[in-house]
């Protein structure tokens, strides 16, 4: 196996000594090869990290050789040499996808700075497809969150398996879209992906949906059906909501995970079947074994690695990011300009609790782009869903109770206790200092614009600067 640095191949020798020795003096090693045909025979062995050749040689020329080295490698940076004069050749060059040419007769220092730049583009783009394979983050998985970047290393780490996966989290922290990228992400990526929501099917039909039917297997079934499983063959199956499978279900599921076969419904001879399964759950499964609800067997046959998604209000600095992606998301699907959103408003959506998690947001991120009045999303234009619980005792939603009702989540939050304590006096201060500020300092009109008597008032007074 060839392993420099450097690949030169030209007819003429002594270009390949000039070459060679101008190297060497700069610690870059070569190996020279007298015909393009002998350097692809080398490539099949080893891989430079850049190639030069001369254009114009004997039989296969060096327009030729650029075009099959694009064709297999096409990371391997090629520099062309050609005559001074040769400017159809130079523009050849490029639009064949050179790294670039080299006219002849040639500068050392040029031949040398060319070549260390063609080294430095050829590590980067080395480096760059090393991370996109080690950082398997899709577009459309957002998550900076740590517990987010532990989620993308397991579907780095798992890239090369066909291991089963059990995947934790409340409904709509992307449950299913970690399945699909592990999937993508995976040696059966060309084979299909199949969702299938265990809550969303009557329980009666389960076990058709998942391994066909013959026909005439029951009233209605009137030809064969493909199952899940077969749909499936070669590739995943993500089964979500696991916890709802009925166990007789769960007994066949284990049967066909340990023979790689099963019947269909009303069916005589097994069908083979080389299936992944990822399973979803916002359920406690460990409980639900315990309780006699869930297989134990099965259960430790889908554990065997386990990946938790945080829910959204445990990962809100990725809140903004996701929010902005879904409006302009939004936006695209609907021809508009993607609306911006003010200071406040932001901050009300990353403080909220997000019942509904990933799925929620990005809903209520299509709701701003068609209901939002101006460009900018304001407090004011937040559905009433995220705000009712504040504001179901007020005929209108005013912003000074959601403001409250976020400081008040803050506290809470941030394990405060007796925040009563602060959040009264401070009110009677603000209430107090408006009124006083209304009457020009008129005590006995203040309190009746406030409903107090003139002595609670004054004793309020006291208090507060007291
Ligand atoms: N990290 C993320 N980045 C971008 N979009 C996300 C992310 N997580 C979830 N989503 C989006 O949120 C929506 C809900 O995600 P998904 O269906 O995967 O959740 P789920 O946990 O499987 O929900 P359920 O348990 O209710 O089936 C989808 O539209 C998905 O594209």
């Amino acid at each position: 196996m060839i392993t420099e640095q450097v690949w030169i191949v030209d007819d003429d020798s002594s270009i390949r000594w000039v070459l060679e020795k101008a190297f060497a003096n700069a610690n870059i090693s070569t190996a020279s090869f007298e015909s393009a045909e002998n350097l692809l025979i080398a490539l099949d062995h080893g891989q430079p990290e850049v190639i030069i050749s001369d254009i114009r040689m004997p039989n296969m020329d060096g327009m030729e050789l650029l075009q099959k080295v694009n064709k297999q490698h096409n990371t391997i940076p090629v520099i062309i040499m050609t005559a001074h004069s040769d400017l159809d050749s130079a523009v050849n060059a490029y639009q064949g996808g050179a790294f670039e040419y080299l006219p002849k007769p040639f500068d050392i220092d040029e031949a040398i700075t060319l070549t260390k730049r063609a080294l430095t583009h050829a590590r980067e783009q080395n480096a760059k497809k090393q991370q996109e394979k080690q950082s398997p983050v899709t577009a459309g998985l957002i998550g900076e969150a740590p517990a987010m970047q532990e989620v993308f290393r397991a579907i780095g780490r798992l890239s090369r398996s066909s291991i089963s996966v059990l995947i934790n989290g409340e409904s709509g922290t992307g449950k299913e879209l970690v399945a699909n990228a592990l999937h993508s992400h995976s040696p059966r990526q060309d084979a299909p992906f199949i969702p299938l929501n265990m809550a969303a099917i009557p329980k009666d039909l389960i076990e058709s949906e998942l391994f066909g039917h013959e026909k005439g297997a029951f009233t209605g079934a009137n030809s064969v059906r493909q199952g899940r499983f077969e749909q499936a063959h070669g590739g995943t199956l993500f089964l979500d909501e696991i916890g709802d499978m009925p166990l007789d279900i769960q007994t066949r599921l284990l049967r066909v995970l340990a023979d790689g076969q099963f019947y269909r419904v009303g069916g005589h001879s097994p069908v083979q079947v080389d299936v992944r399964i990822i399973a979803a759950t916002h359920q406690n499964l460990e409980e639900a074994v315990s309780k006699g609800d869930f297989r134990e067997d099965l259960f430790h046959r889908l554990n065997v690695i386990r990946i938790h998604l945080p829910s959204l209000r445990e990962r809100k600095e990725d809140i903004e990011q996701l929010c902005q992606h879904f409006l302009k998301q939004a936006a695209d699907e609907l021809s508009v300009e993607a609306k911006t959103i003010s200071k406040s408003a932001s901050n009300y959506l990353t403080n909220f609790s997000w019942p509904g998690n990933v799925r929620q947001l990005e809903n209520t991120c299509r709701f701003l782009t068609v209901m939002a009045s101006g460009q900018e999303i304001l407090l004011e234009d937040l559905p009433a869903e995220l705000t009712e619980d504040v504001t179901t005792h007020y005929s209108e939603i005013t912003t000074w109770q959601l403001a409250l009702a976020q400081w008040i989540d803050k506290e809470l939050t941030q394990g405060r206790s007796a925040i009563l304590d602060d959040a009264l006096p401070e009110f009677e201060k603000i209430v107090l200092e408006r009124a006083l500020k209304f009457t020009n300092g008129h005590k006995q009109e203040a309190a009746k614009k406030l409903g107090w008597g003139r002595n609670t008032l004054t004793r309020k007074l006291k208090e507060l600067n007291g």
